[in-house]
This record gives C-alpha cells, structure tokens and sequence, in this order.
C-alpha cells in the first residue's frame, strides 16, 4: 500500500520519514499554506531521499504553466492538484506533463455530490485522492471523513484516503475501506510543516502489526485450500 506523508518542509525529516517506510513524500506548493515550500527547497530535499520515493508537489487553483515549471524545478514525479481544478484542466495539464508524472486530483468530500463528481475525473487522472472538507482551509485540516459513507467508493482507478488519519486511527479507516494508499499530514505533526518522527515510527508500527496479522491470517488458510484442491484433483477410479 502507498503510504504519502504530506507536508515535509525539512530534509532531515523528509530522510529520515523515507527511511521509516514511507512510500512517497508530499510538498506543499500552496503559498498561503503554513506548510508552503519553494522548488529550491522541495530539491533540497530530495537530494537526500533515495530515488524510489515518490516525490509530489501539492497545488490549489494555479496554472498548468506553475505546475510544470515545479514539477521539473522540484524533480516531482507526480502533482496532486487539491483545489476547484475541473477535469478540463487536468486533461489540459496532462498535455503539457510527461506522461511519467502522475496526476492526483483530490476532492474535498461535502456530501454524497463529491462522490458521484470522482467519475467526472476518471480517464483524465491517474490517481484520486478523497480530503475532508474545512469551509476554510483547502487541505491539512486534521478531518476525518465519514468512513462508512465511503463503503461504496469504487472507482475505475487507484484512489487516495486522506483527512484527519493518525497512528491510532488508521487500523479503524483501514478495517472499513480499502483504498490503494493512505496519505497523512497533521496527524503525524509537532506542528504545520514540523513532523513528529516519533509519531511517524508510531504509524508504520502500526501498518507493519495490520500487515504481520494479515500474513499470518493468509497463512493459516493455504494448507486447508491446499488440501480441497489436491481432493478435487485426485484422479478418478471409476
Ligand atoms: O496541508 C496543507 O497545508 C494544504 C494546504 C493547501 C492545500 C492542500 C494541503 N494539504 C493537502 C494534503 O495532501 C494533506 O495531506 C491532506 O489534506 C490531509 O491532511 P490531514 O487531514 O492533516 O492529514
């Protein structure tokens, strides 16, 4: 599962969150954030993350021309567009990014409405992400969606959950749905744009626990599958 901690600011951060299991890093791009940080800055970063990390710039209601000059600038291998984009400005920016660069759209869940908008974004992005919604703030909000109003979430592409997670409420969002990957920012937070390494070691405990059981849950069915199968394949005497 991919795991996206948002909001690094620092490298030492940014390396030692690669270095507990993240699978991708995120960067706020949205000057009004508190969690805002410059191309230069997102470089500075990277240059101390090995290569596999997925590296994603965040953005709200700018240009496609912003977009990419960041997305080269930053070295991103992807760009999560977090505002009131319309599908017709992500096919437009899908034009102008190399293909190689994923394109999460995230919607900011009101009511059922947002749900029934994903569709209208299916076959223009890669990815979707779903994000609470705050009246105020586009994103870091420390949220959590209604999980089982989201049961029924099935789209024809990979899909995001974020909003409001944290180390002790991630086996609950995970137990209720599935997506293809976890994205987290305030949870895992001293404070806007200064993570808690500590509580980042505290959600990957936590993700490698659901994991070890799931394994173990998985290995104990094999030898009784094994055995039906052998039974339906022995040969027959008659
Ligand atoms: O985090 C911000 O400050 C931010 C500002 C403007 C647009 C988006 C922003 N964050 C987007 C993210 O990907 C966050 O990780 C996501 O909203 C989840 O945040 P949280 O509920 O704090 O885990």
């Amino acid at each position: 599962m991919r795991v996206k901690i948002c909001g690094i600011t620092k490298p030492e951060q940014g390396q030692a969150i690669a270095q507990l299991g993240a699978t991708a890093l995120g960067f706020i791009c949205v000057p009004a954030s508190p969690r805002y940080i410059s191309a230069k800055q997102i470089r500075d970063v990277v240059s101390q993350i090995p290569r596999h990390i997925e590296r994603i710039g965040v953005f709200a209601n700018t240009s496609c021309l912003e977009i990419c000059q960041v997305a080269v600038a930053g070295d991103l291998t992807g760009v999560q567009l977090h505002g009131d984009e319309s599908p017709e400005f992500c096919t437009q920016l899908r034009q102008l990014l190399p293909t190689s660069v994923e394109i999460i759209k995230a919607l900011r869940v009101r009511n059922s409405q947002a749900l029934v908008q994903a569709n209208l974004y299916i076959g223009c992005v890669d990815t979707l992400l779903l994000d609470a919604y705050h009246p105020q703030m586009l994103g870091g909000t420390g949220k959590t969606l209604d999980w089982e109003n989201l049961q029924q979430f099935c789209p024809s592409c990979p899909w995001l959950l974020a909003g409001g997670l944290t180390p002790e409420n991630v086996n609950d969002a995970l137990n209720q749905l599935k997506p293809n990957g976890i994205d987290l920012s305030s949870g895992v937070e001293r404070a806007p744009g200064d993570k808690d390494l500590t509580k980042v070691a505290h959600l990957f405990q936590q993700l490698e626990a659901r994991k070890m059981l799931a394994d173990a849950e998985l290995n104990s069915k094999i030898p009784h599958e094994f055995f039906d199968r052998r039974e339906i394949h022995l040969p027959s005497h008659s």
